[in-house]
């Protein structure tokens, strides 16, 4: 790693943790310093994502202002009366969801999807849709709104069961601790710090099949917060609707076949209408050549 990316400092960490989570943490500040630290930042960037898969950003530019008033806004949302919250799409049948509400919804172009949105609490609009509009840059976005019980004893602890996302990158906003990643090292389930002001990003199945199999999609869970009931807001960036996404082209030759079929957002959406029962319902197996 630059100097400028590090990993998480072991005094964040808490005392309880022996083996945290190896966190690589990049500060997306250096990006507008000179070129040289910029370049090392693009290379810890990729590096990251070719060994783990997922990576914090601090610096990145939206303020804590703005967090702290999308998860208020959310946590506002899913302490409405059920009557009201059943208007939207918040159902919880699929089949990975063991102990969460969610409410999911298109998120760009803004402008034509925010009159979809929930006008109920008043705050939800104008709250999630700044912090929609910051934290995406180009094709579709999609955010995922999560409400987390507080976990009570006895009760199963997982709130979201082992996925991973269809996108290129999830951004995640998280309220307290409770996403947990496969370890590579060991294969072990691990949780991942919460870092103050930071933002968490892994890589999802088209980045996997963009890279043709350098970088691997990054399988995580959820599970529910002894303390305090949780809220997560994953911000799920990939192309437009029907736009294709291949294996890059100049990562394909004669040693290196490509390794997964073409694929849209939509032809995501269709494999998981066909799977709504089966736990097995992997995007990036039924892409596999
Ligand atoms: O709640 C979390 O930390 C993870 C949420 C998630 O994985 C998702 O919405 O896809
Ligand atoms: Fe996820």
């Amino acid at each position: 790693m630059s100097e400028s990316s590090r990993t998480v400092p072991q005094e964040l960490l808490p005392p309880d943790d022996l083996h945290p989570l190896p966190l690589p943490v990049i500060n997306l500040g250096h990006l507008s310093l000179d070129s040289a630290i910029r370049s090392g930042v693009v290379n810890d960037i990729a590096k990251a994502c070719r060994d783990r898969g997922y990576f914090q950003v601090i610096n990145h530019g939206i303020s804590q202002s703005v967090m702290d008033a999308a998860v208020e806004a959310a946590s506002d949302f899913f302490k409405l009366p059920s009557e009201t919250k059943e208007e939207y799409d918040t159902s919880s049948k699929d089949s990975i969801s063991m102990s969460r509400a969610f409410l999911k919804h298109y998120a760009h172009p803004l402008g034509d999807w925010i009159q979809y949105w929930p006008h109920q609490p008043p705050i939800y609009r104008e709250y999630m849709g700044k912090y929609a509009a910051e934290v995406r840059r180009e094709g579709s976005q999609l955010l995922s709104v999560n409400c987390y019980p507080k976990a009570s004893q006895g009760d199963a602890t997982i709130g979201l069961a082992p996925h991973s996302d269809y996108g290129f990158l999830t951004i995640l906003l998280t309220s307290c601790r409770g996403l947990e990643v496969v370890d590579r090292s060991t294969n072990i389930w691990k949780t991942v710090q919460q870092l103050p002001h930071a933002l968490h990003v892994h890589i999802g199945d088209h980045m996997e099949v963009l890279s043709n199999g350098r970088m691997k999609t990054v399988v995580h869970r959820a599970l529910l917060n002894p303390e305090e009931g949780r809220i997560s807001i994953a911000s799920i960036h990939g192309f437009a609707l029907d736009d294709k996404v291949t294996c890059a082209k100049e990562l394909v030759d004669e040693e290196n076949p490509p390794k997964y079929k073409e694929s849209s957002f939509s032809d995501f959406l269709d494999h998981l209408t066909a799977n709504m029962d089966n736990k097995k319902r992997n995007f990036l197996e039924s892409l596999r050549i």
